[in-house]
């Protein structure tokens, strides 16, 4: 990585101790990550307080230290009279403004797409990114999926699971760049944009997707929450806006000033699905875009996915793409890994992998489900152990008059007492004690379980976090593939087909 020399004064409004110029090598919140010629911001989280770490950062070759208790920075500068120390208002905010400088302010040379609301922002940023990427428009993207050039998966390091912190942020905008990205599609959730991450950047595109209750332990309220995701229309030159979403679609309408793109399936809206059909290899419906008319076919499936592909369709339209254009490529578009995902297997049953895990989520993806003819729905639902447990006896709402069988069991424990999880959704159900509401702790076995119940003609819907890449247990980051869970079992199981 290359150091450069700064004038700490022209990137940071504070107050200045030591040497007014200084090299910056990267920029890291964590002293353990901290390499000769760093920049250290002090973060206070939940657990620690940054400003105790930075004799660490210090002697890991820190040069510059940024934070917000005057005391602590004071004491470093009279022991340190070489090292730069600046005191701020907001770290946060620092942090996000020196990682984009140091970085080469990446963003600028990049058209950028942000993508929030609760539900669909994978299976959005994915639609746009592949949309765009089809039209030869270089794209990377950012978000649970991971990180993709315009290409394919590419190996950073993922510290938070959806939008990376604001030093990780500008790394790989950075690399879009090098790599002559021309677009960048950048998951923003309610947590990032509360916690400053995407502050610096100046979006041409912010797409709305919904708002239903979530990440209530950390906002609390949902309008706190509300107010994270309208943060990102402040910060955006157009907006893409779901007229479908009673929560956030009249504000977004009433204060964004500039052009906006609604879309809707059942309000009014610039771009309109209606008409909407299953069919064996996706969905076809009618689009009015702007008052033209169109047939669209596209290999996705459940009502909402056509919601999903509108926002998509807009926020390219925004970049400058005809409508023509945009439709030309919809037949081949990429799907997220996971979302509404068919698992290709030699048996008598449908085997169906969705990311639900939200009581909203759930019950989009069960009422599309529901629209494959089958014998008998088994689905699975967890609750998760790191996520607001009012939020878990909710999905055994979403699920119980829908499901002939019904496995509860447990994703991302974290420090949870995996019992409690389980019982806590359970506390959703009407009939707790039907023998067709089975529970096992860990997903693996209800993963075995729901096999073991389907039979020829069933529909098997395995719902929740399994394919982030791992499950966080205790502290710990485990390993986790849902693909592979399953593939196992059939290794271990004669795949004789079943009686009915
Ligand atoms: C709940 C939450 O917001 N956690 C974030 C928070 O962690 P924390 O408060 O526990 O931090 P802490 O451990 O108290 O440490 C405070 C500071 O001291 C530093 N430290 C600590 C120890 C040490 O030895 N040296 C050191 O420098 C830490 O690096 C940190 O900067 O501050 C950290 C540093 O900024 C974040 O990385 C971390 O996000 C964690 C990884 C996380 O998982 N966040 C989730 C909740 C999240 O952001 N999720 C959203 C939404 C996902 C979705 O919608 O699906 C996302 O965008 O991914
Ligand atoms: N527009 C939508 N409305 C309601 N539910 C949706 C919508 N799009 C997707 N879902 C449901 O939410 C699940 C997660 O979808 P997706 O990963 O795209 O959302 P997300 O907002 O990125 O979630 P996360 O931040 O947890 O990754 C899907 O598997 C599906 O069940």
């Amino acid at each position: 990585m290359k150091k450069k020399t700064y004038n700490l004064d022209e990137l940071l409004n504070g107050s200045f101790q030591g040497p007014g110029r200084q090299e910056i090598r990267s920029v890291s919140y964590d002293s353990r990550e901290i390499e000769a010629g760093d920049a250290f911001i002090c973060i206070k989280g939940d657990h620690h307080d940054g400003h105790f770490y930075i004799k660490q950062a210090i002697e890991a070759g820190a040069r510059t230290v940024v934070g917000t208790d005057h005391k602590m920075l004071d004491l470093f500068a009279a022991e340190h009279p070489q090292l730069s120390f600046i005191l701020v208002k907001d770290s946060r905010s620092a942090l996000a403004v020196l990682s984009s400088i140091v970085c080469g302010s990446p963003s600028e040379s990049l058209h950028t797409i942000g993508v929030t609301g609760t539900n669909g922002k994978t299976t959005v940023a994915t639609f746009t990114h592949s949309i765009l990427n089809s039209l030869s428009f270089r794209t990377g993207s950012l978000g649970t999926a991971g990180i993709w050039d315009d290409r394919e998966k590419r190996d950073f390091k993922q510290t938070v699971p959806t939008t990376p912190e604001a030093p990780d942020i500008h790394k790989v905008l950075e690399y879009f760049c090098e790599k002559k990205m021309q677009a960048a599609v950048i998951e923003s959730t309610s947590i990032a944009l509360e916690q400053k991450r995407l502050e610096t950047i100046h979006f041409n595109v912010a797409i709305h997707t919904n708002l239903t209750p979530e990440h209530l332990e950390f906002h609390q309220t949902m309008d706190a929450y509300k107010k994270a995701k309208m943060k990102l229309f402040k910060q955006a030159d157009q907006a893409v806006i779901n007229a479908d979403d009673p929560l956030m679609a009249d504000d977004l309408i009433h204060t964004f000033k500039g052009p906006a793109i609604t879309y809707g399936i059942r309000q009014p809206a610039d771009l309109q699905a209606s008409h909407i059909h299953t069919t064996r290899t996706g969905t076809t419906f009618e689009l009015d875009a702007f008052g033209t008319k169109y047939m669209v076919q596209a290999p996705v499936f459940g009502e909402y996915n056509v919601s999903n592909l509108l926002a998509a369709m807009a926020a390219c339209h925004q970049v400058g793409f005809s409508m023509a254009s945009i439709l030309s490529v919809i037949s081949h578009i990429r799907k997220p890994e996971g979302r509404f995902q068919m698992v290709d297997k030699d048996v008598p049953y449908q085997l169906i992998l969705d990311y639900a895990h939200t009581p909203d989520a759930l019950a989009h993806v069960l009422e599309s489900v529901k629209q494959i003819p089958h014998r008998k729905l088994i689905v699975m639902i967890t609750g998760i152990g790191l996520r607001d447990p009012k939020k878990r006896p909710l999905m055994a709402k979403a699920v119980e008059s829908v499901a002939d069988e019904v496995i509860v069991s447990v994703d991302q424990p974290g420090h949870a007492d995996r019992q409690e999880v389980v019982n806590d959704v359970c506390r959703g159900f009407k009939q707790p004690s039907s023998p067709h509401i089975h529970t096992r702790l860990h997903r693996e076995e209800g993963i075995h379980l729901a096999l073991d119940l389907a039979r020829t003609g069933d529909v098997v819907l395995l719902t929740g976090i399994g394919f982030g890449g791992y499950q966080i247990i205790g502290d710990e980051k485990v390993p986790y593939s849902e693909l592979q869970v399953i593939d196992s079992y059939y290794e271990n199981q004669s795949l004789v087909i079943k009686p009915v």
